[in-house]
């Protein structure tokens, strides 16, 4: 919860530096004030008191009020809204990226719009910024990282207050590496997990939770492991199968970070299957072109910036299924050569 301190501070800052226009989008009490006293919100990137400078005297008499006491009306209201907002966070239908920099200082692509459900591959070549732009989303940056981005919530700046309330639940992040620190068996700690999101009277569930995402875990990783394993002594890839099948199955936040899934080891094809039909927002960066093949959009980033947002082709669609064939092979040989057997088919078919 905020202070009363830092929610004054909240709506002071946004009321000098908001445009009138979103203040108006977050209080719509601001709003219907606007239209009550017939002044139209029609400039764009002008705060209230440029957008009040901006008509003459007359048109505020004719109202019967002055500049200085509409503009502390607008106060009021943002204040009062301020201490009353409903501060439980609202349900993302969107999430809008807005353009920064590139590492030049260049202005890049204005505005990249997600939609729940929808499971979006971050291409370019190495240190391009792929984590860059993963994390400035993590972050709910607001200007205030390296690459100048915005990170919107259903069409809307975020306040000071939604970020708070979001913080640790607004995504699920899976890096590159990741380490558990603490001595507890796979089920020990899906049933902790699992307990936060169950209501009491669901209790009896828990444990046929815990096998199916273990069965899901273990159906994307290699080598199985059982609810005794420690997770402290999972592979890499068993490690980010387990918080995989937990974010399909006990997580609810609404985006899904994954960086570079495939040097994990992991089937990343089951990955994007299983992720698809979870309702979130879900952005995978890769190297590899069967993944990046999978998904309907990828978003470019090229010297730090958003290059484009691409559509797949229906000439991609073919090159996903040919890829298939081949990583089916790869799987294959990979298969005989981790269990120790020689291969003796020849090389041919689909190459
Ligand atoms: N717009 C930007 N302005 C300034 N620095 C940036 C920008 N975007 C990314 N960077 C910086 O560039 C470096 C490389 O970025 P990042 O690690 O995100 O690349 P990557 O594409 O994920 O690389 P890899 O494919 O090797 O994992 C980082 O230090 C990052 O902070």
């Amino acid at each position: 919860m905020q202070s009363p301190e830092s929610k004054q501070e909240c709506w002071k800052n946004e009321l000098e530096n908001l445009p009138a226009e979103q203040i108006c989008t977050r209080y719509t009490e601001v709003l219907e004030l606007f239209k009550q006293f017939e002044i139209p919100v029609i400039y764009p990137d002008v705060t209230v008191k440029e957008l009040i400078a901006a008509f003459p005297n007359h048109v505020f008499r004719d109202r019967g009020t002055t500049r200085q006491e509409l503009y502390e009306k607008v106060k009021t209201c943002m204040a009062d809204t301020g201490d009353t907002k409903d501060e439980t966070p609202e349900k993302i239908e969107t999430i809008t990226i807005v353009g920064g920099h590139d590492k030049n200082g260049q202005a890049e692509q204005k505005e990249v719009c997600l939609h729940r459900g929808e499971v979006v591959c971050v291409v370019g070549k190495t240190g391009s910024g792929k984590t860059r732009f993963l994390e400035d989303i993590e972050y709910i940056a607001d200007g205030d990282t390296v690459t100048g981005r915005r990170i919107w919530m259903n069409g809307r700046p975020v306040g000071e207050k939604q970020r708070e309330a979001w913080e640790n639940h607004f995504c699920a992040y899976l890096s590159q590496t990741m380490n558990y620190v603490m001595e507890l068996t796979c089920a020990e700690f899906l049933q902790i997990h699992i307990s936060c999101h169950t209501p009491e009277k669901e209790k009896e569930r828990v444990e046929a939770q815990i096998d199916r995402i273990l069965a899901c875990a273990n159906s994307i990783a290699g080598e199985p492991f059982t609810r005794e394993s420690y997770i402290t002594q999972l592979s890499g890839g068993q490690s980010r199968a387990l918080m995989i099948a937990d974010i399909a199955y006990i997580s609810d936040a609404p985006v899904v970070l994954i960086d570079e899934p495939e040097n994990a080891g992991i089937d990343c094809e089951e990955v994007i299957r299983l992720l698809a039909g979870k309702e979130k927002i879900v952005l995978i960066s890769t190297h590899d072109p069967l993944i990046a093949l999978s998904c309907e959009k990828r978003i470019v980033i090229r010297n730090g910036g958003i290059a484009k947002l691409q559509q797949r082709s229906a000439c991609e669609k073919e090159w996903k299924v040919y890829l298939e064939e081949v990583n089916q092979k790869m799987k294959m040989i990979r298969g005989k050569i981790r269990n120790g057997e020689n291969i003796m088919e020849q090389p041919q078919g689909i190459l």
